[in-house]
């Protein structure tokens, strides 16, 4: 069993309340409302600012050549990712830059964002590995699981097929292939703590949805 494997286990139950809750489930059956997806990409944007800022911190810390050539360029993508957004779903709903970019965090955003960049910034390299793992792996296996099914909508079918799409593929089997090789020089303690990011920001991920479906507002 690889490592890799290993940390998926341990989010099995999360990755099924992923794939059951009904922002995911709505984006194939069309009844997701689409101003719970608007909430959601708009959040998004300003999740991709900061994850992006992230990545450049994991490409600082890899201890090898073609770690740091993957974390920069995701850095990039995560950047023009969130341009695309502005070019295409935000231009069809008459948002500018500016209005998204002035919009408030969510507070599972805040809460996202905030722990990724704390472990970016603090902690070893396999430990911030880990927790941007779900990122990637998540929203492919989330793709995977949705493509076949397809949207009624258009702009969820376009979402659908971002991450369904051999190019991100192709990316996230290279972080898990580095995972894997990472995880051959750590100590259980280590691995543990590789572990325990995964699972934390897992539940994040599911937070991410959850927030996007409530249109999660600040209650005080
Ligand atoms: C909450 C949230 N989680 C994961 C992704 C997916 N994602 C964002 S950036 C990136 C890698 C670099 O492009 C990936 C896989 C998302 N969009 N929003």
């Amino acid at each position: 069993m690889t490592f890799s494997q290993i940390l998926f286990d341990r989010i099995e139950d999360i990755y099924a309340r992923i794939l059951a809750h009904p922002f995911v489930s709505g984006l194939t059956d069309g009844s997701l409302a689409q101003e719970a997806f608007q909430f959601y990409a708009v959040q998004d944007a300003l999740y991709l600012r900061e994850f992006s800022r992230g990545l450049s911190l994991l490409a600082a810390k890899a201890p090898e050549e073609d770690a740091a050539i993957l974390f920069n360029d995701s850095a990039k993508n995560a950047i023009v990712v969130e341009r695309a957004l502005h070019g295409s779903f935000f231009a069809q709903w008459g948002l500018s830059s500016e209005q998204v970019l002035a919009t408030p965090m969510a507070p599972n955003n805040v809460l996202y964002t905030s722990y990724l960049l704390r472990v970016a910034y603090e902690r070893p390299f396999h430990e911030v590995l880990g927790a941007f793992l779900p990122c990637y792996w998540i929203y492919w296996e989330v793709g995977k699981a949705l493509v076949s099914q397809g949207s009624p909508v258009p702009v969820y079918q376009q979402w659908i097929q971002t991450y369904a799409s051999d190019t991100f593929a192709e990316t996230v089997q290279r972080v898990l292939a580095l995972m894997d090789r990472v995880a051959e020089g750590l100590t259980e303690a280590q691995r543990n703590h590789v572990s325990e990011h995964f699972v934390m920001a897992s539940r994040f991920e599911y937070m991410f949805w959850d927030m996007g479906y409530q249109r999660q507002p600040w209650d005080i």
